[in-house]
């Protein structure tokens, strides 16, 4: 189990990780998500012991690490899996995967389990993105390492190669039994594949908790905008209600507000076309694909944003009635 407390990492005199805190379970992955800059990169390089730190604590199984005592990186049983590979371009997938091994047992079982046997003795040139990458994860892997570390491992891969691999990398990490922090750019991973998300500002946690709590009960604003779209209108509450311009919204109660801002997804909405009247007017929209999302500025002046089936198209300018659709109650913010 990997239990950091009150990690604080300063570069010169600029602190960028800022008394984090954060437990993970035996064979959890943690997703790290945040703005550019926010300090992912360095957690992960504190972890694995590549930086001093300044404050705190960081333990894995047998050792523990503070500013007083430093662990040296190869005593701490961590893997790390970044975005270029990082593979030896003279070696074969086999000797990269079983670079340093005594004992390449467990390697040929990676080998195996991420699909790379008939590559064995490909040289990295030769292979495509997403096979750098398996051959990089089976190599950590093979090291049996007490955590695994992963920096954007998917961002140099093409869309759908990264939605097959993540789950590859998920089911691989499960099957390592071993504790892992993913960190990404990408939302829609963040959301699917990790067992927590942990959003990162400014160098401290801001919410930390499963993808469902941290997307439906977003514990500030900078959470809900940051996990999704997110659209405010403001509301009197009453109970498990709101009332709000576009009629009453089940919200979850929170006894000490009696008014403030409801948060609605766009899957909260529904809007129709209407030739008059309604209560908004098309600002813009993204074709998605399956579904359209529009952004609505209602008569009052918000803006709202809806998502819509691909076949519910509607042109910009044009007039529409926007509704609340959703029956679960949704979060509020003072
Ligand atoms: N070696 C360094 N020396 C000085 N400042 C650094 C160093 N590395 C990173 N920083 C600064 O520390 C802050 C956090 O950087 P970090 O790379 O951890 O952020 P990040 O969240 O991983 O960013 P991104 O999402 O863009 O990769 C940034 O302001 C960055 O400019």
């Amino acid at each position: 189990m990997l239990k950091v407390s009150n990690l604080s990492v300063s570069y010169s005199d600029v602190r960028v990780v800022d008394q984090l805190n954060l437990t993970l379970g035996e064979d959890e992955i943690l997703m790290l998500i945040g703005p550019t800059g926010c300090g992912k990169t360095t957690v992960l390089r504190a972890l694995a012991g590549l930086i001093p730190i300044q404050t705190g604590e960081i333990s894995l199984s047998d050792w523990t690490a503070s500013p007083q005592k430093h662990i040296a990186p190869e005593k701490r049983r961590v893997g790390m899996v970044f975005q270029d590979f990082a593979l030896f371009p003279h070696l074969t997938v086999e000797q990269n995967v079983c670079f340093r091994l005594k004992d390449t047992t467990r390697a040929d079982h990676w080998i195996n389990l991420l699909g790379l046997e008939a590559l064995r003795d490909a040289k990295p040139g030769r292979l495509s993105g997403g096979q750098k990458q398996r051959v990089a994860l089976a190599r950590t892997l093979a090291h049996a390492p007490s955590l695994v570390l992963l920096d954007e491992p998917l961002s140099n891969l093409d869309a759908a190669l990264k939605d097959s691999l993540r789950w590859d990398i998920r089911h691989a990490l499960k099957m390592a039994k071993v504790p892992a922090i993913w960190v990404t750019h990408d939302q829609d991973e963040a959301l699917s594949v990790g067992d927590r998300i942990g959003i990162l500002d400014k160098g401290q946690i801001s919410q930390i908790d499963t993808p469902e709590q941290c997307f439906d009960k977003p514990q500030n604003r900078f959470v809900a905008h940051f996990l999704g779209e997110a659209s405010f209108l403001p509301g009197q509450f009453s109970g498990e209600n709101a009332l709000t311009e576009l009629g009453a919204a089940p919200i979850r109660q929170q006894p000490e507000l009696t008014q403030g801002d409801v948060l609605f997804r766009p899957d909260d909405l529904s809007l129709h076309a209407v030739a008059e009247d309604g209560n908004g007017r098309i600002e813009w929209q993204r074709f998605e694909g399956e579904s359209r999302l529009y952004a609505v500025t209602l008569d009052s002046g918000r803006l709202v944003k809806v998502r819509a089936s691909h076949e519910n198209a509607i042109a910009i300018g044009d007039r529409v009635a926007v509704n609340i659709a959703t029956t679960h109650p949704l979060a509020v913010f003072g």
